[in-house]
């Protein structure tokens, strides 16, 4: 029996300052010694010390200066590449996530919402790091380095800038609550809007053939203008968020100003601990009252990156949930040769009670199947639509999880552990193959280890794919399989088959399904040949396949003592 991997862990980034964001905290902190030197320059020419005064203090200002611009550069380079770092192995960790689960999960992310969040909304992750992070982490430090500058001076002015402070962090929470709920919403609507584009441009031909493209052009129209309308109203918080932050600060340096200029006018003589303040001092004490806001004032012009980030972090996380895991993703991928090594002669296929039912459906599609398939044996699955083939098939192929029960194959019972090495003797052909955008030979091969130009000129040639005028060198197939006709693409997906070099189980689903007499009939003979001394399981509809087969099975068949109970 499969069992299913442990709970997820959420996504998360560190949230301990690095080393460079702690260089960038110690650069701003350089405008103290900075604002300090100016301050005895100007006291200095007011003194009447001449060009004296202002020679070493610029000197150390320059410096400063130098040293302040080399930290706040290196600091940014390495935030920026441990950012860069991060999302990657956020990326890394999420496809690994989304390609962890089955691919007959309904619940899976639509194609366009993973694309979306994983190409553009987690590029948000960025600036969350390299902006909103080291912010805060300055906004945290700096004004408290200054306020205790500025209290030494005078606890007046430390006082109005304590006051007008926490201002500054209320609204900016109260704003910040907003942005969140308008950043996610933006994120879910470009999530939403890219996955019906995607639908929608896959599905092009049939809204174009019921003229249904009006419908779905007004349905992307509104779509669009809803995510303007969700963006407008992110920048507007945005905007808000900075016009408080400006508002407070600016009233904060302005009630500092005009203590420092009553007090040294005489006028307000308190507040310097029972002293006067210097024409330097109170210089200082103004130079230090806008650094004490501007930490402040960066945070709040990044507030809208953290909205961004964390809403990108959810999205990401949320692609990992899923309903139904795939059996084995968590395990090593077995190398072609232990494929190799493992097939002998063709597998049994043995089924003990197995039970299956769709992850939230009270159904079972399967409530105790028991089957055997002997070695080398070609058996046709049949039953009315819905009784479970393609279910069966992907249970066989380790693409769903059973809920109870055992498979084996050539005697492996099939596992987490095992599942890796036994789908290198399985050969797949779905119900509706995948055709990927590029050549013909691409398609055949599918970039698999060990299958080079001969083997692929050789499936082509046993499924008669290279008489096809698409076959040709140079010319590529389009999305979805667009220049091959149904027949073709049948072709396509046995010439899959018949280059695996290790595959002595075959699993296909209903190969002949839309294909005419002769079509079905020229891909039968191709699939026996290509089944010949392997065990071959088929889903089938078609009669007259299913009697080419050594034994049918009925999916929907009454089982037999069901049948006697009933009798009796
Ligand atoms: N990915 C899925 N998630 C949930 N339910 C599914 C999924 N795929 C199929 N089903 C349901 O499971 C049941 C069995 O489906 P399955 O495709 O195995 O039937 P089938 O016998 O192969 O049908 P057909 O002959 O029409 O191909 C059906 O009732 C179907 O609605």
């Amino acid at each position: 029996m499969i069992k299913h991997p442990p709970p997820r862990l959420p996504l998360q980034v560190s949230s301990l300052p690095d080393a460079a964001s702690l260089v960038q905290g110690v650069a701003a902190l350089m405008w103290i010694p900075q604002a300090a030197l100016l301050a005895v320059a100007v006291q200095g020419l007011a003194l009447g010390q001449g060009i004296s005064a202002v020679q070493w203090p610029a000197c150390g200002i320059l410096l400063l200066g130098v040293l302040r611009a080399v930290c706040e550069a290196w600091g940014a380079r390495r935030i920026f590449g441990h950012a860069r770092g991060q999302l990657s192995a956020l990326r890394a960790q999420t496809a690994l996530a989304l390609a962890a689960g089955s691919p007959l999960d309904r619940e899976r992310a639509a194609s366009g919402r993973a694309a979306s969040v994983l190409a553009e909304q987690a590029e948000a992750l960025v600036p969350y790091l390299v902006r909103y992070r080291p912010a805060r982490w300055r906004a945290t430090v700096v004004p408290v380095v200054i306020l205790a500058v500025v209290a030494s001076l005078s606890w007046v002015a430390a006082v109005v800038l304590l006051v007008a402070a926490p201002l500054i962090p209320l609204f900016m929470a109260i704003v910040g609550w907003r942005a969140k709920a308008a950043s996610e919403a933006q994120m879910v609507e470009m999530g939403g809007m890219n996955a019906f584009l995607l639908d929608r441009l896959r599905g092009l031909a049939t809204l174009r053939a019921l003229d249904a493209v009006d419908a779905a052009a007004e349905r992307l129209a509104q779509a669009a203008e809803a995510l303007r309308e969700r963006t407008m109203a992110v920048l507007r918080i945005a905007f808000l968020s900075s016009a408080v932050l400006e508002l407070f600060s600016a009233l904060g340096v302005a009630m500092v100003a005009a203590y420092v200029g009553f007090h040294l006018l005489g006028t307000l003589g308190f507040g310097a601990w029972g002293r006067q303040l210097s024409l330097g001092e109170g210089l200082f004490i103004l130079l230090l009252a806008p650094a004490f806001f501007e930490p402040l004032r960066e945070l709040s012009a990044v507030w809208h990156d953290r909205a961004a980030g964390e809403a990108a972090l959810q999205a990401l996380d949320a692609l990992q949930r899923r309903a139904l895991p795939l059996p084995g993703a968590q395990a090593p991928v077995a190398s072609a040769a232990t494929g190799a090594a493992r097939a002998g002669s063709a597998p049994a296929v043995l089924i003990r009670d197995l039970h299956f039912a769709w992850p939230g459906e009270e159904r079972k599609v399967f409530d105790g199947l028991d089957l055997r398939i002997a070695a080398g044996e070609h058996v046709a699955l049949t039953g009315a639509s819905g009784t479970g083939k393609t279910a069966l098939l992907s249970l066989l192929a380790g693409l769903l999880p059973a809920a109870h029960g055992e498979i084996s194959i050539g005697g492996v019972p099939l596992s987490d552990r095992t599942v890796g090495a036994l789908r290198q003797r399985i050969a797949w052909m779905g119900q509706k193959p995948h055709v990927f955008a590029g050549s013909v030979e691409s398609n055949v091969a599918l970039g698999r280890a060990g299958v080079g130009t001969s083997q692929v000129a050789a499936a082509m040639r046993f499924a008669s794919l290279e008489t096809v005028a698409q076959a040709h060198p140079g010319v590529a197939l389009g999305e979805g399989g667009i220049g091959l006709s149904g027949g073709e693409a049948v072709r396509l997906a046995l010439a899959r088959i018949a280059v695996h070099p290790h595959a002595d189980l075959l699993l296909v689903d209903e190969p002949t399904a839309h294909l005419d007499t002769e079509t079905a009939g020229q891909v039968a003979d191709a699939l026996l040949a290509l089944a010949r001394g392997k065990t071959l399981v088929v889903a089938t509809h078609d009669p007259v396949l299913a009697a080419r087969m050594n034994r049918l099975i009925r999916l929907d068949a009454e089982p037999a003592d069901a049948a006697l109970e009933r009798a009796a």
